[in-house]
């Protein structure tokens, strides 16, 4: 099975789909990949919108893949892999066309990272989600911790990550982590979101993309985002980082 897919949707919408359903969409190295020949495919003139989601039900994105990223174990290690995601959704932070998550389950660590590099956010009914790495003795990795920080507001963004709980979709919708909560098909809700923008010319909607670029060139997104990589990797290769992902594998292996 492919670890991603890339489709072209009705009205201009190219929609990458994480496929590792059985791994709740985690990502692994392929996926990195996908994902940033994804966005390179969506600056294409017939692109208007990038839409980002998971396959099957269950999970949108269950984070960094545990059973892969298990073997990286100095900051030097995991610096690489944080580093490069980091790197990833920089780009598509600052992509020049609209971007869209759809939670179609839940998302967790590095799953909400992915959403919150997104323009818009909007969850399936039943869907939760939430920045666990404090869980895991880390922090989030791969900028999304400073990225959540200038997109909720301060307070509701601080607690999110110190807390690292798991939310329901009506709690993400009051926090303004989602903005639209769905029933049916994931695909029918995003076009329906994002309907009246894809009437536009591409030209307009880059326009208006270029302005919030321009914030996050201001804010130094790029240099916090690196940064926020290196200080995970920092407590990365840290002997209770490494415990609970032992947790984890153990409790997985037991099954
Ligand atoms: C590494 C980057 C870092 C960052 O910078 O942000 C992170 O992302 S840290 C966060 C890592 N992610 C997690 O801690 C989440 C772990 N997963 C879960 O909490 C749950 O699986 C779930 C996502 C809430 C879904 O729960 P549920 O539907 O009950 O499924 P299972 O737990 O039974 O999982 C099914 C299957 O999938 C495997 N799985 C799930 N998540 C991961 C993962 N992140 N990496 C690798 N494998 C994962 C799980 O082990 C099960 O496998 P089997 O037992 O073989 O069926």
């Amino acid at each position: 099975m492919d670890p991603y897919i890339i489709s072209k949707e009705n009205n201009g919408v190219l929609l990458f789909t994480i496929n590792r359903p059985d791994r709740r969409n985690a990502i692994n190295y392929d996926v990195m990949s996908g994902l940033e020949k994804a966005i390179e495919m969506a600056k294409a003139n017939d692109v208007k919108v990038l839409a980002i989601t998971g396959a099957g039900s269950q999970a949108f994105c269950s984070g960094g893949d545990l059973s892969a990223f298990h073997r990286l174990k100095t900051e030097t290690e995991a610096y690489g892999m944080l580093s490069r995601m980091a790197s990833i959704l920089y780009k598509l932070l600052i992509l020049p066309k609209p971007t869209i998550a759809i939670l179609n389950g839940s998302a967790v660590g590095g799953g909400c990272e992915i959403a919150s590099a997104c323009d818009f956010r909007i969850g399936r009914e039943g869907m939760k989600a939430g920045f666990v790495q404090g869980n895991l003795a880390i922090t989030t990795g791969w900028g999304g911790g400073s990225i959540l920080l200038e997109k909720l507001p301060q307070n509701i963004a601080m607690k999110m990550l110190l807390d690292a709980k798991i939310y329901t979709a009506e709690e993400l919708k009051e926090f303004g982590f989602i903005h639209h909560i769905y029933k049916h098909d994931p695909i029918e809700a995003c076009l329906s979101f994002m309907k009246e923008s894809l009437n536009k010319e591409t030209t307009v909607l880059e326009a208006y993309k270029t302005l919030l670029i321009k914030k996050w060139e201001l804010l130094l997104m790029r240099e916090r985002m690196e940064e926020e990589a290196a200080r995970c990797a920092l407590l990365w290769e840290g002997e209770a980082h490494h415990n609970k992902v032992d947790e984890f594998m153990n409790k997985k292996n037991k099954k």
